[in-house]
């Protein structure tokens, strides 16, 4: 922090940094994988931050939280058991138990540091209070080894491919989550960025659309994410599903009360991309 502002600078996003005005840091620790930082913003509420990297903050998080949950349950007839890697913010934890009809929500966070800021965050922690949560801290990796037939959604809810979630994006770890899906099951996740990232985009979809018979990739609004936005990938066992379109929908009202950001036209509407993306990303 310089002068007063924190700046985001990575080799993800190089010649670029998003600033934000600090105006009281409020906690510092470095955990065993990672620096972590939490300081009030002047306009965006209080903001985790992973290896100088922005996770979250109060006035923008439900973009993301929103999408990374509700797109990939609503694709689902009727999602009991749930699994989210990473996510130790506990915001996906928070949407996830929107869904009443969920028995079980997993979250795997491999750093309980991370847990242990999220306080910090109170709308996002509040995830954890739920009696259908249960949480493991541990590498989602080694979590997924030993699971078969287990999950009917997986999200993950990782950082970026730099750091402690690196291996989230090998085509290891998407064999794993398939084997660990229930039949008709469904995973989503945390895809990068179309203006920054296309080679990783198209690597990720390459692998996943020979594992999965449906692969779809859209995206988010979110300001202080790189370049404004965050790309989501959602992949089905179930060539059926549609996922474009949700099978499961709240009322107007429900939908009013539940998202800030989520309804069912974005939910369809994601999955538009620019003609560059478009051109990059489509499959062979
Ligand atoms: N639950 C926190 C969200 C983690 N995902 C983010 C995606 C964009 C990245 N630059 C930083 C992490």
């Amino acid at each position: 922090v310089k002068d007063g502002w924190f700046k985001e600078t990575s080799t993800l996003w190089p010649g670029q940094a998003m600033t934000l005005e600090v105006k009281e840091i409020l906690h510092v620790e470095k955990s065993l994988y990672q620096d972590v930082l939490v300081f009030q913003s002047t306009s965006y509420g209080n903001v985790l931050v992973l290896d100088g990297v922005i996770q979250a903050t109060e006035r923008d998080e439900f973009s993301y939280q929103e999408m990374m949950t509700h797109v990939p349950m609503n694709c689902h007839p009727n999602p009991k058991k749930v699994l989210v890697i990473g996510g130790g913010d506990g915001g996906v934890l928070r949407e996830v138990i929107k869904h009443e009809g969920v028995e079980e929500v997993v979250l795997c966070e491999i750093d309980q540091a991370v847990i242990r800021a999220s306080k910090f965050l109170p709308s996002m922690a509040a995830g954890f209070e739920h009696p259908k949560v249960k949480v493991h801290i541990g590498d989602g990796f080694a979590f997924l080894e030993d699971k078969v037939d287990s999950f009917d959604v997986i999200i993950t809810d990782s950082s970026d491919p730099v750091g402690p979630a690196a291996s989230l994006f090998q085509a290891k770890f998407f064999e794993l989550m398939k084997n660990a899906l229930h039949a008709g099951g469904i995973i989503c996740t945390q895809c990068e960025c179309i203006w920054l990232h296309l080679p990783i985009i198209k690597e990720v979809l390459g692998f996943s659309r020979k594992l999965f018979p449906r692969v779809e990739y859209g995206f988010t609004t979110i300001p202080t994410y790189p370049c404004g936005q965050i790309g989501l990938m959602v992949c089905s066992k179930d060539p059926n599903t549609s996922i474009r379109e949700p099978v499961r929908q709240w009322s107007k009202e429900q939908e009013a009360k539940l998202c800030r950001y989520y309804n069912t036209e974005i939910h369809k509407a994601c999955f538009v991309l620019p003609q560059f993306a478009k051109a990059a990303l489509e499959a062979p």
